[in-house]
């Protein structure tokens, strides 16, 4: 793919969302896993089905929606419930990603994505940026935001990637543990280095 895509990822409330959105008020794309696994279960869609069949009725709402809450509690509780979605819907949330990040037309393009490191979407992209927060910090911004417990957000924190061996993996780390404006600011410089390497890689071509 001749695109520069940075790749954001981070745990659960660690920040990517109010990351990404400043990347994006600075005009930048951003091609959301999240929202792309939203796309894939849609009614209508086969995977949806497919999740009826094997989790039952008790994971579908009465509109006829996928009932996240109910199957985020099954598969948080159980890994191989967990794989056994995943083994249905990454496939088909790699397809989406693709053809978003393809219909990008910025400078650069933001893959944001919780589990960039643990597949394969890791080689959708150049460059990883890392939202580092400490663990107290992830556990209590979720719980402000979600209404979830303590032992909920640490069930999710348990099914990703240990915080260390994240940073290993990174290019860029930006330290999520002051206010909002200071997160902004390391968005800002970084993304005019950014700018800087798609400039270069499109003279290269
Ligand atoms: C279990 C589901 C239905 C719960 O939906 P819900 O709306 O409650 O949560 P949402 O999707 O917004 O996820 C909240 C957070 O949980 C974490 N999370 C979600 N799925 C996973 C997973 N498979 N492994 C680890 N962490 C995960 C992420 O940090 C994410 O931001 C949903 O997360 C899902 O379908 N997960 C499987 C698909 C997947 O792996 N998505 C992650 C992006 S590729
Ligand atoms: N620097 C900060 N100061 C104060 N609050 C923050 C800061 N960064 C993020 N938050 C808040 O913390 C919460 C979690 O952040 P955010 O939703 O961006 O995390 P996330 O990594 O996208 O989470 P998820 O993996 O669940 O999608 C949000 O309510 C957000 O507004």
């Amino acid at each position: 793919m001749n695109k520069f895509v940075v790749g954001v990822t981070g745990g659960i409330g660690s920040g990517k969302t109010a990351a990404t959105d400043r990347f994006q008020s600075l005009g930048i794309t951003v091609v959301d896993a999240d929202l792309a696994s939203r796309v894939v279960v849609e009614s209508g869609r086969p995977a949806l089905k497919a999740i009826e069949e094997h989790f039952g009725s008790g994971v579908i709402a009465p509109d006829g929606q996928l009932d996240r809450r109910a199957l985020r509690e099954i598969v948080f509780a159980d890994p191989d419930e967990r794989k056994w979605l995943e083994r249905l819907t990454h496939p088909l949330i790699a397809q989406e990603i693709l053809s978003q990040i393809q219909s990008s037309t910025s400078p650069y393009t933001i893959l944001v994505s919780p589990l960039l490191l643990e597949g394969n979407q890791h080689q959708m992209v150049d460059r990883i940026l890392v939202i580092d927060v400490p663990q107290d910090i992830q556990i209590n911004r979720t719980i402000r935001r979600d209404t979830t417990t303590e032992a909920g957000v640490k069930a999710i924190i348990a099914a990703q990637m240990q915080r260390q061996q994240r940073c290993e993996k990174a290019d860029d780390i930006i330290v999520n543990d002051k206010d909002l404006a200071s997160l902004h600011e390391a968005i800002d410089r970084l993304h005019t280095t950014y700018l800087d390497m798609a400039n270069a890689r499109h003279k290269q071509l």
